[in-house]
């Protein structure tokens, strides 16, 4: 098989070294992630690698080169199997004892495709647990990326300090096809405390009815041009234009999402798709907002951090999120965002192969230029700088 494939988030890497020397996978019900590093360039006393960590003396077992990431539809994966195809799997890449590749892997595809990986690629899937991956990607993330996670308030995005003496324990939600809610308190030390069907899969699955759009980005612009109050029945709908102020509900607040729909005399072709599409982004949002405060509630957790490619940089979906966190908690939790959103699995996955566990695996080069964010707001373009690869280098020791 030859096919050329260009990844939706991928960066093709033009240098003729760029053998994948390690490739992992987290396949989801929606979306297949991939990280992959290539380059394998080894860096002996390198000036950069000695200000980045402290390797000195174990040299010979360190590549230097870029972390990549990828995705493609789950629905699509001949894609993403054609485009490991594509790419060499290099003489640095895993091997079973006395066999051939293996691939770590993670998510529901681990188990489903198991097969169709070893029939089409001949490579032996090695699975690693979903819950595991996602906590090894996030605390890898929040420690050793500059300028990893932020806050999104009020239009302005600020990103967060970490300090590392002071980062458990923290709540992960993760906003995938359905939602994983997890109490983190350490390394490898973490327990999966609530979850939610109602999540990224149920917005792009009601909205592509709703809406007939064909991609999930459309349904993303359309829902940027919507006005939510069309579909929604306000506080003030209700109380004759005034606000609740009772129970402290302005006129303006949602009583209930799709509410008007009921009483309206409309049938679904009267409505805009752009009013339709706004108010089911902002009602699974609103809901997950909640139930993340209800859940960090439980468990006296003040900080928490939102992935998964639900979220995918939108600014009216993280707003709507870090509203309802603030608003329920009276200003006691904190909704966080992570620039790797969508790969926090797969980067868990990746980070397996070390043997001695997740720490001192990947270092980040100093002050990577491309790893600079650009966040301008807007949801990213397949090949912009959010996913952007890292120059990094990999201790093999
Ligand atoms: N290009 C895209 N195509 C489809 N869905 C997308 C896309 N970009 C973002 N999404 C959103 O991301 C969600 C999938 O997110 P993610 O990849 O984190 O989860 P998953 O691993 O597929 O799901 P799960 O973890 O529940 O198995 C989709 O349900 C959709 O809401
Ligand atoms: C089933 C998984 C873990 C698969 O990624 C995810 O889709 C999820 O967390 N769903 C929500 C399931 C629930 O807790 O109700």
């Amino acid at each position: 098989m030859d096919l050329e494939v260009t990844p939706a988030g991928a960066n093709s890497d033009t240098r003729s070294d760029a053998r994948i020397s390690h490739l992992a996978l987290d396949i989801g019900g929606t979306l297949a992630k991939l990280v992959y590093f290539s380059g394998n360039e080894k860096l002996l006393n390198d000036d950069r690698v000695q200000s980045s960590a402290e390797v000195g003396g174990r040299s010979s077992s360190i590549l230097h080169g870029r972390l990549h990431f990828a995705k493609f539809e789950t629905g699509k994966i001949d894609e993403c199997v054609a485009f490991i195809n594509s790419k060499e799997l290099g003489s640095q890449h895993p091997k079973e004892l006395g066999n051939g590749k293996i691939v770590k892997a993670t998510g529901g595809g681990a188990f489903k495709f198991a097969d169709l990986f070893k029939e089409k690629l001949d490579v032996c899937l090695d699975k690693e647990d979903e819950m595991d991956c996602l906590v090894a990607g996030a605390n890898f993330l929040l420690k050793a990326v500059h300028q990893e996670a932020f806050t999104y308030i009020g239009g302005q995005k600020e990103f967060v300090q970490i300090n590392q003496d002071d980062l458990y324990p923290f709540l992960l939600v993760n906003i995938g096809s359905g939602v994983s809610m997890i109490k983190v308190d350490g390394n490898g030390k973490f327990e999966r405390v609530s979850g939610t069907s109602l999540g990224g899969g149920t917005f792009w699955g009601l909205g592509k009815l709703l809406t007939k759009c064909n991609s999930f980005d459309e349904l993303l612009e359309l829902s940027q041009q919507g006005n939510n109050r069309v579909v929604d029945m306000l506080v003030g709908d209700i109380y004759g234009g005034g606000d609740y102020n009772k129970i402290g509900l302005s006129s303006t607040a949602i009583a209930s999402s799709f509410g008007k729909t009921v009483s309206a005399n409309k049938v679904l072709e009267n409505y805009r798709t752009e009013d339709l599409a706004r108010s089911l982004l902002r009602m699974i949002s609103n809901n997950i907002g909640q139930l993340a405060y209800l859940t960090a509630l439980r468990f006296g957790l003040r900080r928490i951090f939102f992935g998964g490619f639900f979220i995918r940089g939108q600014c009216y979906t993280m707003d709507t999120i870090s509203v309802a966190v603030h608003y329920w908690s009276k200003g006691d939790a904190q909704a966080m965002f992570m620039r790797h959103e969508g790969f926090l699995g797969a980067l868990g996955a990746f980070m397996s192969y070390n043997k001695q566990g997740p720490d001192n695996f990947i270092h980040l080069m100093k002050q990577d230029p491309k790893h600079e964010p650009e966040f301008d707001g807007t949801a990213p373009e397949e090949e912009d700088s959010e996913y952007a690869s890292i120059d990094c280098f990999l201790d093999l020791a």
